[in-house]
């Protein structure tokens, strides 16, 4: 899965993860303090004062899960206690054999909390726990030994680990499906604005750590209208998707295009200057105005105009540079089209705004 789109598949997750964890500690805290009371008044003081901390903690952790980057971590954290302390009333000879309903939990929180993987070794691990403690108090009891007993709850056990786990397996696949698809231009498979703002901000950390540039290209195709006008809305499609190919086919594996809209396109280039981005894009300039698009009889020559804009300032954002990329653009289109201009602004001061123009002038679609 592609980064960005990893990011915004482990952002929903979070999100249900989250909900699903505030809902288990208001539950704990809620029960918590009825068995608090229960257990007073049945003289258990050591279950009591158990439920008392669980209850604590619980809401203690309602806070604390808010703003948590390291809900996962959090998580854990809670889960082994809460489930420790259910071992503990599974052993304590003070508890009735229907305590041993609450095992049905283990598998289906487990794995709501923990997802698929670490959530099915959770629960291996705690169900087969209280499947000892089980046996210990009361294998030789005579219900116990009855036959169909011991079925009835390991495969009732079974059944909820089952379903959970295939419910979380299910959920987990369509949450990815949903979080690619909403990354994701539908007509030329390349990655959306969404995609290239989420990882301007990944890039932007790393390049502003390690000291390196991060330039940012704008592409706009000229004379787009008059594709679509003169062969049609499919021709355009095609031919923006014939564009998409040449660019994607003319950049380093860690570069990435991206569509923003219409016939307009965004290229992030890592460890790139504003010159080197000026050579990019130029070589890009080159591809597309000799790349021709076959659609039906037709074939289609397009040019573009390029702005390059190199991200400068620690608090600029993804629309900043894209502001000042599309400045640049607008003088390409400006002067003629078919053409790359970049933005020197903030570079050493004695450099002017470089401009690379075609040979030929600017051309529009045959
Ligand atoms: N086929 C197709 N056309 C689109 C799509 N999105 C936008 N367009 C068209 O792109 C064209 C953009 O036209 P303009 O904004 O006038 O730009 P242009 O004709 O390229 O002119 P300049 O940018 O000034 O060179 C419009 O006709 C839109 O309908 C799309 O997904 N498919």
């Amino acid at each position: 899965m592609p980064r960005a789109s990893r990011k915004a598949h482990e952002g929903f997750e979070a999100h249900h993860r989250r909900a699903v964890l505030q809902v288990l500690l208001v539950l704990t805290a809620v029960c918590g303090a009825a068995y608090v009371v229960i257990n007073l008044r049945a003289e258990q003081y050591v279950l009591m004062v158990i439920e008392l901390l669980m209850t604590v903690f619980a809401c203690t952790l309602l806070f604390v899960i808010r703003g948590t980057r390291h809900l996962k971590a959090w998580t854990i954290v809670f889960i082994i206690p809460f489930y420790s302390v259910m071992m503990y009333g599974f052993y304590s000879p003070e508890t009735e054999i229907t305590v041993f309903g609450w095992v049905l939990v283990i598998p289906l929180l487990a794995h709501l909390l923990l997802g698929r993987r670490l959530g099915a070794a959770v629960s291996v691990f705690f169900v087969g726990v209280a499947g000892v403690l089980f046996l210990y108090r009361f294998g030789g009891d005579a219900i116990v030994q009855a036959p169909g007993s011991i079925a009835n709850i390991a495969m009732a056990t079974a059944t909820v680990f089952a379903l959970s786990h295939f419910y979380e397996a299910s959920r987990e696949q369509a949450e990815r499906r949903l979080s690619e698809m909403a990354m994701t231009d539908s007509l030329t498979g390349l990655p959306n604005r969404a995609y290239l703002e989420q990882l301007f901000e990944d890039e932007k950390q790393w390049h502003m750590t390690a000291g390196t540039p991060l330039s940012l290209l704008m592409v706009d195709l000229d004379f787009f209208k008059q594709v679509n006008d003169r062969h049609g809305h499919d021709a355009g499609d095609a031919a923006l998707r014939a564009i998409a190919g040449v660019m994607r086919d003319n950049l380093r594996e860690h570069d990435t295009v991206g569509r923003l809209g219409g016939e307009e396109f965004a290229i992030l280039l890592s460890d790139t200057d504003v010159h080197q981005g000026l050579m990019v894009a130029e070589g890009l300039r080159r591809a597309i105005a000799s790349h021709g698009c076959h659609h039906q009889a037709h074939m289609l020559r397009l040019t573009a105009s390029l702005g390059v804009a190199t991200l400068s300032l620690p608090d600029e954002t993804f629309a900043d540079l894209l502001c000042r990329a599309d400045r640049c653009l607008y003088r390409a289109k400006h002067a003629g089209r078919n053409r790359v201009v970049a933005d020197t602004t903030t570079a050493a001061p004695s450099e002017t705004t470089p401009s690379i123009r075609p040979s030929s002038g600017a051309t529009s679609p045959k």
